[in-house]
């Protein structure tokens, strides 16, 4: 007998010495198209489409230029997409009046996104930041968000984007009752069977933002978004958060940004396990990520990235890294 062999149970190597061991020991890590959400970001222009400087392979589109681009990636086992409205010539004001009208970009385009697209899962991103014209995710009194006024105008709009055929409305502005403001919208007008509510319930106020914030033309004119996004540090505020999502009635969580952040992913997992959970990779990451080396290496990295997101507990990862990862799992 062997006296280095303490005892077998620790014995881990016989364990994975083979791929398809290691692969086993890895128990739901897997990436498959249903684990990718891709945000867009939708022109009003409807034939236009623009590079994001800040972001490499990133496009805004007008919907005639959208819709060939996802088909394509629908070709290639794309699932869902979320959409982000931009807007260049309809007026921001102090209510984000263009986030609910007629002309809004995203109201036009549901319709012939379903018609063109129908198993593709459509999610809105529902915030009047992109739409106000001072930058704020609510509405303002005095200079200071207004809740009860934002969370009405947050509903209406998640209201408007569900009656055009949005799957998923995804509130992402953090107020405090939205979720069910939204849910009893919903309810009144007998969509809550057809529409289902993505809360960014753990939504930081984090520095990794900028590129986004660059592409939407949304930053805050004056102050900031600490009053409503968690202060960074907070895993507490993140848990009473994630609580109040729940109790509110949403159908799934978020964790944004994504990978400093896998702490908060795997106490929300194991708070809310019944809850399929959204982890969001942000362009700040998107950014980190596209600058740690080229083709293979860079890819290499990525993968490992999402791994570890999956293991922390997530279920759904949103990237604009999307178009790329669908080549790699097709290849694997
Ligand atoms: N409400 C959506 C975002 O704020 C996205 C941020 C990012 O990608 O940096
Ligand atoms: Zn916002
Ligand atoms: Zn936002």
């Amino acid at each position: 007998m062997n006296k280095l062999f303490i005892s077998p149970e620790h014995v881990l190597q016989g364990g994975y010495f083979h791929a398809t061991l290691r692969k086993l020991q890895e128990p739901n890590t897997s990436i498959e198209p249903h684990n990718i959400m891709y945000p867009v970001f939708l022109l009003q222009d409807d034939d236009a489409m623009q590079a994001v400087s800040s972001m490499p392979n990133v496009y805004r589109y007008g919907i005639n230029k959208l819709i060939p681009a996802l088909t394509e990636l629908v070709e290639r086992g794309l699932k869902s997409i979320l959409i982000f409205g931009i807007v260049e010539t309809l007026p921001k004001d102090p209510t984000g009046s263009s986030a609910d009208c007629l002309e809004n970009p995203v109201i036009k385009a549901l319709p012939k996104l379903k018609a063109a697209l129908p198993d593709l899962l459509l999610a809105c991103d529902v915030c009047l930041c992109p739409y106000t014209s001072h930058g704020h995710c609510g509405v303002l009194h005095n200079g200071v968000i207004d809740h009860a006024g934002s969370v009405k105008r947050i509903a209406e709009v998640a209201l408007a984007y569900a009656k055009a055929g949005a799957h998923i409305v995804a509130p992402s502005d953090m107020m405090d009752n939205r979720i069910k403001a939204i849910k009893d919208a919903l309810f009144d007008n007998k969509l809550q069977n057809q529409v289902s509510v993505l809360s960014y319930s753990c939504k930081f106020a984090s520095s990794m933002y900028g590129p986004f914030r660059d592409t939407m033309k949304s930053s805050p004119m004056a102050g900031d978004r600490k009053c409503y996004q968690l202060p960074p540090g907070s895993s507490t505020l993140a848990a009473r958060a994630a609580a109040r999502d729940v109790a509110e009635g949403a159908d799934f969580l978020m964790v944004k940004p994504g990978l400093p952040y896998l702490d908060i992913v795997r106490q929300t997992k194991d708070k809310y396990p019944n809850h399929p959970l959204f982890i969001y990779q942000v362009s700040g990451e998107y950014a980190m990520i596209s600058r740690s080396g080229e083709g293979d290496d860079m890819e290499t990295v990525l993968m490992e990235t999402l791994l570890c997101m999956r293991r922390a507990g997530a279920d759904c990862i949103i990237t604009y890294f999307a178009p790329l990862i669908l080549n790699i799992i097709s290849m694997k």
